[in-house]
């Protein structure tokens, strides 16, 4: 296989738009290849901005600032880290020649949940829960009707989890309508109504394209609360009829969306049938746990699909990773951290998040051990023996 890598040069530049725990991943993997990184986000010193050249605070809802500042730059390659962007920007500046990674249109079709359910249920024939969209509250009743109880309601656009509610009778149906209302990230003018799906367990299906293949991760197992990640494991056992399942219904999706870069596909297993349920177009935080399991990270994975490059890593050991969520505001976020955290097989990611806020995820633990049960076990101890101050 012959790959035409950009690294003849050491100054591609990568722009992130959104400079998270993810971003920072990102831009440490990017500097490691001598790319030249500029991080955005919405609030000075993110975590990404500590490790970039050159960083931004920008409104990134807002098209005309977001524009300048790709404009300004002329980025190699721009990577979207979070949902919430302006998308009519990464359509100009792509129609001006710059890479947006996967490309805009998946960033498009991912950000909406009505998008990516359209193409993934109806195009591709993907199966999931059953859905219906609705905007005005006589709408919602009849959809959650219809589709029985109990069923998910969630803003079309939003994020971990925010304005999202499980309706287990009619009478919840209120509460749900005005908590999408007032707490989605993006926009909450249309809802989503899905079938509950009683799944056995849910995983993030890690996939790396570049341009000459697509490659899975092992499957990460998931626990969320709701609607965020609170443990994560690698890797899931699962039969291999809904290995190969999962892998059918990845694929389609990751080459249904196009472009190069790392997808985290989700995905609900009853017994060995497997639902569509979404996918990021970056690494996902589930996805954390690659940190300690394989030889070459999500991140790692996401930077070499970006430039092009080949995909091959292993995985060196099972493992699990436990989200650090603060339990209070701090503008001064410090941690206490017991002896036993920092063990041989475990340790603790500090974001650098200038300020706590509650359930805002400030860090990260890592833990491997002989399989991913006795990872998940060690890491459900150790998180308890970090604290905010
Ligand atoms: N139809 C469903 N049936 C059963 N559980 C569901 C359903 N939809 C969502 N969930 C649960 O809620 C979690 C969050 O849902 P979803 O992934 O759609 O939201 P999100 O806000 O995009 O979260 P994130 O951005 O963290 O991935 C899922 O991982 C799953 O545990
Ligand atoms: N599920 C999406 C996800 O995990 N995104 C990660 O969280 C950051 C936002 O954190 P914040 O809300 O604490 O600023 C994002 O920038 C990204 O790294
Ligand atoms: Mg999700």
């Amino acid at each position: 296989m012959v790959l035409t890598t950009p690294l003849k040069s050491n100054s591609i530049k990568i722009m992130l738009l959104g400079s998270g725990e993810l971003g920072k991943e990102v831009a440490i993997e990017a500097n490691r290849l001598g790319c030249e990184v500029i991080a955005v986000d919405r609030y000075a010193n993110a975590p990404a901005m500590l490790i970039a050249q050159k960083s931004y605070v920008v409104d990134m809802k807002n098209k005309d600032a977001l524009l300048d500042v790709i404009l300004r730059e002329k980025p190699d390659f721009v990577l979207p880290e979070i949902e919430a962007i302006n998308i009519e920007a990464l359509f100009e500046a792509e129609s001006k020649g710059i890479h947006i990674i996967p490309n805009a249109e998946a960033v498009n079709k991912t950000m909406n949940r009505k998008n990516i359910r359209v193409f993934a249920a109806e195009k591709l024939n993907l199966p999931t829960s059953k859905y219906e969209f609705v905007s005005t509250y006589e709408d919602l009743e009849a959809a959650c009707e219809k589709l029985g109880y109990p069923c998910v309601v969630k803003p079309v656009m939003s994020s971990s989890g925010h304005g999202q509610s499980i309706v287990k009778s009619k009478e919840e149906i209120i509460t749900a309508w005005e908590f999408a209302k007032s707490d989605a990230r993006g926009s909450a003018d249309e809802l989503i109504v899905e079938e509950f799906i009683d799944f056995d367990y849910e995983i993030t299906l890690l996939s790396a394209k570049n341009d000459e293949e697509v490659v899975f991760c092992p499957p990460i197992g998931h626990i969320q609360s709701g609607g965020d990640y609170i443990f994560s494991w690698q890797e899931m056992e699962m039969s291999e009829v809904a290995l190969k399942k999962a892998q059918e219904i990845a694929k389609k999706i990751v080459e249904g969306l196009g472009g190069r870069g790392i997808f985290g596909v989700e995905l609900f297993i009853k017994g060995d049938e497997v639902y569509f349920s979404e996918v990021s177009p970056r690494p996902h935080d589930t996805g954390l746990v690659t940190l300690i399991t394989q030889s070459q990270s999500e991140f790692a994975l996401h930077i070499r699909a970006v430039l092009n490059l080949p995909l091959g890593f292993e995985f060196l050991t099972p493992g699990a990773s436990a989200a650090f969520r603060a339990n209070k505001d701090s503008y001064i976020p410090t941690f206490e951290i017991e002896k036993e955290v920092f063990s041989k097989n475990s340790r603790f990611i500090i974001f650098g998040k200038p300020e706590a806020h509650p359930k805002r995820r400030m860090g990260v633990l890592l833990v491997s051990d002989k399989s991913s049960k006795e990872a998940l076990q060690k890491a459900k101890l150790l998180i308890d023996k970090i604290k905010l101050k």
